[in-house]
């Protein structure tokens, strides 16, 4: 891999993009005490960025602003918010690949990866600004003659929003896009490893006609902190979260003393089955496709991969050659398929893995070694059995685990045998197993002949330890939103 030093700004149609400043209250400010973060790329390893380094005080100071800010926001008519939303979703496709470009630099995707990463977070900002306008209330027959019964349905509050490191762009956008839309101030600490994507869109965001303090970005590298910021202020009403579900059990719990509305949108370990009757290139498509994206840095990504004994053998040999055909590098590269991950304790998760397999009698098909740096080869291994950890450990790698199985009753079984609950996926052509199957599988999203599942247009979210709430779809503005029954005597 060549090691340069990224000067990212050069690579920019519109450096101004490029922003390091925290976004408080509508101003662009610095740490008050001067402190900052520094941003990597993990496909360089250099420095690309020093980021302004808020303190919790700070952080109250944008909960405030937008609590403010509100007033007059959530006064606006619905049309009027849809039209400062639109003309953000414009903005961002105006200037998807210097924002991919920024995105690409400080997460690792490649390029072309990243330019998709931006048209789906922008699809949010357009879907909600449209959904708000239908956001209706409803009357009740009374239940005395002189009593007229309504309900309307007002923004929850201010929003604090807490998002990972592996979709730096799409994340706030799903959470942003609806609260906003609703009439919400909005506060959002994206990950310490990827604030750029989130200070551009705040540039954006502005330009657009967002009011001053009813957006802010609160860059600090002390997430804990924001963390207890946003569940003890009472200005706040909802934290959203992405991430771990390790991290978001803790957030319940501090959000717990407030009683306070969450939505959580957590870990997986989602199944990938194969049966004897799936067509196999459809398969292995769809196995690369839900594995390998974002370098399976993602929590919808195939964790395990069950492939009926018929057939085991041959997709194992079709899927490695498809593996094989992966070009890892440097995302700002051309031709790129796969990046760097995003640190060390990510690489060295998967080399866990790979080798607990082995210690198992496990055999790598393909891949298995470092690559340098943060780079690892896209990785096959076969004979994985349900005692390893891959089984119940979320790898967030490339590693594709080929677990053999023999009825359709045992990998039913297999697939439900985790706390997580997000996604799932299989591949089968008779239709009375499709049927079984979607509903037999204890996940909040189901693929069926498909390895991609995510779209704006779909209520994206998880059972059991997976999380709390959906996002995307007309259900997804629920969740920024209070209902008031109103008793008019007359
Ligand atoms: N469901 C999903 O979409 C995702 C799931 N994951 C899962 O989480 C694992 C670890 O990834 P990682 O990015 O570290 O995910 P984390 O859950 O650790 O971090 C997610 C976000 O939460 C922040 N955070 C961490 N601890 C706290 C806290 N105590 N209070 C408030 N905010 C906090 C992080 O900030 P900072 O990074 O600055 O510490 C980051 O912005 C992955 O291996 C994967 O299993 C990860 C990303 C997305
Ligand atoms: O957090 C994630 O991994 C994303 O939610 C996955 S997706 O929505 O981009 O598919």
């Amino acid at each position: 891999m060549t090691k340069h030093s990224t000067d990212l700004k050069t690579l920019l149609r519109d450096p101004s993009l490029l922003e390091t400043r925290a976004f408080v209250g509508g101003e662009w400010v610095d740490a008050a005490d001067g402190a900052t973060f520094d941003v990597l790329n993990p496909a360089r390893g250099d420095v690309i960025a020093k980021v302004a380094d808020l303190s919790r005080a700070e952080v109250a100071d944008a909960i405030d602003a937008a609590a403010q800010a509100m007033k007059g926001w959530a006064a606006r008519t619905a049309k009027e918010r849809a039209q400062v939303m639109r003309k953000w979703f414009d903005l961002m496709m105006e200037n998807q690949d210097d924002l991919a470009r920024i995105l690409t630099a400080e997460m690792g995707k490649p390029f072309a990866e990243a330019k998709g990463e931006i048209a789906y977070g922008a699809s949010f900002i357009e879907w909600f600004g449209e959904e708000a306008k239908r956001v209706y209330g409803e009357t009740i027959p009374g239940h005395q003659s002189d009593k007229r019964l309504t309900v309307i349905r007002q923004p929850i509050g201010v929003v604090g929003s807490i998002t990972p490191w592996n979709f730096p762009n799409a994340m706030i956008a799903r959470k942003a896009g609806p609260a906003l839309a609703v009439g919400c101030g909005f506060v959002a600490r994206p990950a310490a490893e990827t604030p750029l994507s989130a200070l551009a869109m705040a540039v954006l965001g502005e330009r657009a006609g967002l009011p001053k303090g009813i957006l802010s970005v609160v860059t600090s590298s002390r997430s804990s902190e924001v963390g207890k910021e946003f569940c003890e202020n009472h200005l706040v009403r909802k934290l959203t979260f992405t991430g771990s579900t390790e991290v978001g059990r803790i957030l319940l719990r501090q959000a717990a003393d407030q009683v306070m509305k969450c939505s959580m949108e957590l870990g997986g370990n989602a199944p990938f089955i194969v049966f004897d009757d799936a067509d196999l290139d459809a398969a292995v498509e769809g196995a690369m496709a839900s594995k390998f994206r974002n370098n399976g840095q993602t929590c919808v990504c195939a964790n395990r991969i069950y492939v009926q004994a018929g057939v085991y053998d041959e997709f194992a040999r079709r899927l490695a050659a498809a593996v094989d055909k992966l070009n890892v590098g440097d995302g700002l590269e051309d031709g790129i398929t796969t990046g760097p991950l995003i640190n060390e304790s990510a690489v060295e998760k998967v080399e866990e893995h790979i080798q607990d397999v082995l210690d198992g009698g496990g055999q790598v098909v393909t891949g298995g070694d470092r690559l340098g740096g943060l780079f690892f080869q896209p990785t096959v291994v076969k004979g994985v059995t349900d005692n390893m950890k891959v089984a119940t450990e979320e790898t967030f790698g490339p590693l594709a685990p080929l677990f053999r199985f023999e009825t359709e009753e045992e990998v039913v079984e297999k697939a439900n045998a985790t706390i997580f609950g997000l996604a799932s996926y299989f591949y089968a052509r008779d239709v009375g197993r499709i049927t079984r199957v979607q509903e037999g599988l204890e996940y909040g999203i189901v693929g069926v002949n498909t390895g991609i599942i995510s779209t704006e247009v779909a209520p994206f979210g998880g059972v059991k330890q997976s999380g709390l709430g959906r996002e995307g779809s007309r259900h997804g503005i629920e969740d920024f939103l209070e209902m008031k029954y109103i008793c008019l005597s007359i």
